[in-house]
């Protein structure tokens, strides 16, 4: 006789569940200032997200934005208070074991928030990763790499002090392909600094710009030819609107990217029908998490879009995570840009990310495969005790 067929029970009334869900904001000064079109950066505030679990498990997460609401309509402060009030209650009791059913519950009762949902999700990950005794990487589907190359981005807004700097990366074979943030300057200023820096550096390193949609159409016709002749090789969001992208892509010898433009699988659709960018800028945050991230992925590859693994100047946290996800991607044309634990003067993981040869090494352990210094993170928490102790800095 056939058995009767009993599913497999993935989930049971024993699975663990949220216990609590606890943010913290973290202020940490960056090792120079950051000049973007957009703001000027003298510090990185990081939201941090621990997701305690029945199982005594702890999952780790992480939001950053840039310049605070310069860049987006989420801020640090924004994503803590909707965390603590809106995500928290609809998290608590729930199995801690079904990610992607949890942030859909999440996503059920709380719109928009992807930076928000992005820490929550990484933190419930590397607690299942943990539970599990597997790196994220491997619960996103399975790496294909272990090492990622690396950009650094050049934005201290002096020609000279960029190419010293770029200098000083390359010596320390840590990165050899340099963004310039530009649009802040008159167009000729900007072209003329990438000009220099492309000149003193040659074949040794590649030279790409972010304008952060700082030009207007016009502008970006003129630039995108200039920059093309002063051998740069990639074009960031020179305009804000995505039609505008659609007629710029493929007139000048240099590749279009999408950053800003791109919010999730989405617009990634949107942008890939009308054939609107040469490469994907895919980040985390901005596509409201890591399966979001895949899934921006796998419309670039199906549209004939590169890939880019990109950063919103995340911590050390959001860096991992971003780092897991990449490591998956069939195809990362462009390499990425996970530099972000670089421009802090602190770290906060006890062991720090391994950043050589031009590379950053995707952590094996469980779970996101790093561990907190916590107290480096009581220290740095805002209204912490920052005051009342010292500790070395980064060396
Ligand atoms: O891409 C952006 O717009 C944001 C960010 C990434 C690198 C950097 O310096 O700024
Ligand atoms: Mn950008």
């Amino acid at each position: 006789m056939n058995q009767p067929y009993v599913p497999l029970a993935i989930s049971s009334a024993a699975a663990p569940v949220v216990t609590r869900v606890e943010t913290v904001i973290l202020d940490l000064p960056t090792i120079r200032p950051h000049k973007l079109s957009v703001a000027t950066m003298n510090g990185q505030v990081l939201t941090l997200v621990r997701i305690h679990c029945s199982d005594g498990i702890v999952g780790i997460g992480e939001c950053t934005t840039i310049g605070g609401l310069a860049y987006g309509g989420e801020s640090p402060e924004s994503m803590k208070t909707n965390i603590d009030t809106w995500f928290a209650p609809v998290m608590m009791g729930q199995d801690a074991t079904r990610v992607q059913a949890l942030m859909a519950r999440i996503g059920k009762m709380v719109r928009e928030n992807r930076f928000a949902k992005s820490a929550v999700e990484c933190a419930l990950l590397d607690a299942h990763g943990k539970r599990l005794g597997l790196p994220v990487s491997e619960l996103l589907g399975g790496r294909r790499r272990d090492r990622l190359p690396v950009a650094w981005t050049l934005a201290s807004g002096d020609t000279a002090r960029d190419i010293g700097e770029a200098e000083r990366m390359l010596d320390l074979r840590r990165h050899r392909v340099f963004k310039l943030k530009i649009g802040a300057r008159s167009i000729r200023e900007d072209i003329a600094h990438v000009a220099a820096i492309k000149a003193a550096l040659g074949d040794r390193a590649a030279v790409r710009v972010d304008v952060n949609m700082a030009w207007s159409e016009g502008d970006a016709a003129f630039g995108m030819a200039a920059l093309a002749d002063a051998g740069c090789d990639l074009v960031e969001q020179p305009v804000a609107s995505t039609a505008a992208l659609s007629r710029l892509v493929r007139r000048f010898p240099v590749a279009l990217m999408a950053d800003e433009s791109l919010t999730g699988p989405e617009s990634a659709f949107e942008i890939a029908r009308n054939q609107g960018a040469d490469v994907f800028a895919v980040k985390l945050e901005q596509s409201g998490g890591a399966f979001n991230a895949l899934r921006v992925a796998a419309i670039a590859d199906a549209a004939g879009i590169g890939l880019y693994g990109g950063t919103m100047l995340e911590g050390a946290v959001g860096t991992v995570i971003s780092a897991h996800a990449f490591a998956t991607f069939a195809n990362l044309q462009w390499g990425t840009e996970l530099f972000g634990p670089l421009l802090l003067t602190e770290d906060i993981l006890a062991e720090p990310l391994d950043y050589s040869g031009f590379e950053l090494t995707v952590p094996g352990g469980p779970g996101l495969g790093v561990t907190l210094d916590e107290d480096r993170v009581a220290f740095f928490a805002r209204d912490g005790i920052r005051k009342t102790i010292s500790l070395p800095g980064k060396v």
